[in-house]
Formats: structure tokens, sequence, C-alpha cells
């Protein structure tokens, strides 16, 4: 079933278009990874699903009802890490979930959500005792609370340290092997790239590519990164080389190497505008493109 169904969704704010026309759907059983540069519009969308937000056009619906209209109907189903979110000082890990589980009318055994989340150990400390990390886990157990359709993630990552993130990566994958959607916003875009089955790339409002991983490097460069190392590489070279048609991105790196996402037709046409400029090319390979890179070359280089 579709957890997610934007049509046509727009805010503007008195002199910003927050969200301009904003189309797109997420099933359940996926990963749904959501990036764009600060200001992108990112937290406005959640803020609409979560009718923080009233859009100015279009709609969005959540399993089918309307986030403005049938807000109860629509986020019956849903678990929530919300951006900014705070934690009861007074209360303790086991008093945040159980008050989780009243407000969800669920069964879920408090410890063993405070187990899967990894702070079963502070489970009767008060919550203000709790390090970043530990909160951030603490919000995640609330939200797994009824066994969400829809888990809706501002930065699910921030605060936890690498083996900390993976074990929030795993509990995501096991959420959606039982049917779940997990939409989930992240500046991390390793993390991204690890765990979503498809990423939206949001710019200034504008939706800029929806696709799999795979298809978004598809559709840059045939998937491929392409590195040239040059004996005294210089701007003017790569200036010349940005401006060939049909290269998208073009950098130095470690000083000798121009690294750049192009179409497949361009590739030659570099080689042989270097050979012009009397370049000495030393080397030439190529490397699969990151999601880095895509979201470098559809977003024209911002990144959160
Ligand atoms: N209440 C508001 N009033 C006016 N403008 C706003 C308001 N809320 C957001 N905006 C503007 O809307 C745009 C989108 O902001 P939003 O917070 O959705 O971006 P974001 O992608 O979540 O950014 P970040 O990654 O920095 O959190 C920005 O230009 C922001 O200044």
């Amino acid at each position: 079933m579709t957890a997610i169904a934007a049509d046509g969704l727009s805010k503007r704010y008195a002199t910003v278009t927050a969200l301009d026309r904003i189309s797109l759907s997420v099933e359940e059983g996926e990963i749904f990874g959501f990036l764009g540069p600060n200001g992108a519009g990112k937290s406005t969308f959640i803020n609409v699903l979560l009718d923080f937000v009233r859009p100015t056009d279009g709609s969005v619906e959540l399993f089918g009802h309307d986030c403005q209209t049938e807000g109860v109907a629509a986020r019956d189903r849903i678990g929530v890490l919300p951006e900014g979110y705070s934690v009861f000082d007074r209360l303790t890990g086991r008093q945040h979930v159980e008050y989780a589980r009243r407000s969800k009318d669920a069964d879920d055994d408090p410890i063993e959500i405070l187990d899967r989340v990894g702070v079963r150990e502070a489970a009767d400390r008060p919550a203000s005792d709790y390090s970043k990390g530990m909160k951030q886990r603490l919000v995640l157990g609330m939200s797994l609370v009824g066994d969400p359709d829809l888990l809706i993630l501002d930065e699910p990552t921030t605060g936890l340290d690498p083996n900390g993130a993976a074990e929030i990566r795993s509990i995501l994958r096991e959420e959606r092997d039982r049917g779940a959607a997990i939409f989930f916003s992240s500046h991390i875009l390793e993390q991204v790239e690890a765990i979503c089955d498809r990423v939206a790339i949001l710019q200034d409002g504008d939706l800029v590519a929806v696709d799999t991983i795979d298809g978004l490097r598809q559709s840059i460069g045939g998937g491929t990164k392409l590195l040239i190392d040059v004996d005294g590489l210089d701007e003017e070279t790569v200036e010349t080389v940005r401006a060939v048609d049909g290269v998208e991105t073009a950098t130095v790196r470690d000083g000798t190497t121009l690294e750049m996402t192009c179409t497949n037709d361009a590739k030659m046409n570099v080689v042989v505008e270097l050979q012009r400029l009397g370049a000495d090319v030393v080397n030439f390979r190529t490397e699969e493109a990151s999601l880095e890179d895509m979201f470098v070359a559809y977003t024209g280089g911002g990144r959160e």
C-alpha cells in the first residue's frame, strides 16, 4: 500500500517557496531517503505530514488519508522521530516508552524496546541523565512502539557514534523487512547510500530527482566517475574541461587528479580537449559514482 502520496504539494512563505509542487509516493516495505542542502524544504515537507504546517497548494496523504483534513486517521499508523525533539527530564526511559504505549494503545514491553535501541541499562534513570545519543535512541524507541506501518524520521542518526548509527540502520532494515515504510531525512550521504531503496533530492523547494541509487548513477555519466591524472594540472585546464559539452562536474583531487562526472559521449571529447591543450595525461581510470557525486551533480555543489 502507498504510505505517503504527495500531489502537487506547495508551501510558500512571504518571500520563500519552501516546497514547489512536490509529487512523490513512498510504498510500504521501502526505505526512502530525503536529501537536500540546508533550506531545501525537507523539514517543511515533514511538518506538512505532521500538520504542523499547512500547505499553500496541493495535498499529501498517509495511507489514503489527507494529512490536513483527516489528520487523526492519517497519523494513526505512524511512528515519528521529529527534528528537535525533547524528552521529559524527570521521566525515566521506561516511563517514556510506557507513555508512548498508552498514547498508541499498544502493548509492547518497554524493556524489550529499550533493549532494541541499546538503552536497556538506563531504563530506570531519568532522561535528563541521558547523553544526546541516548536521548536519540530513546525517542527512536518510542517511535517503534505499536509496530507502525510508517516511520518518519528526521535525521535519525544525528549524535550517534558509527557503531550506534550502524545499529540504528539495522533496526530500520528490520522494520522495512516486516513491511513498514521508512521515510527519513539525512545529511549523511554515506548512511543514505548504505540503507535506502530509493532517494529523493530536494533543492530550493524543487524535487530534482527521485530514483534508486543505481538509477541516479545511471543518469549521471553511466554511473561512473572519470579520474584523469595530469602532470602540472592548472585551473585553466580544469575550466576548459568543465566547459566541454556533457561534463556535469569537474574538480581537482589531490592537486593532480581531474575528477569528473560526465556523459559517456563526453569522455572522449574530454581526452581530445586535454590533448589539444597539450596536457600531460599520466593515467586514466574510472570509479563508481558515490551518492555524494550524484548529490553534487544534481544540486550544483550544495551540500547540507
Ligand atoms: N516559518 C517560516 N517562515 C518563513 N520561512 C520559512 C519558515 N520555515 C521555513 N522557512 C523557509 O523555507 C525554506 C525551507 O526550510 P526547511 O526548514 O524546510 O529546509 P530544510 O531542508 O529542512 O533545511 P535544513 O537542512 O537546514 O534543516 C527555507 O528557505 C526557510 O528559510
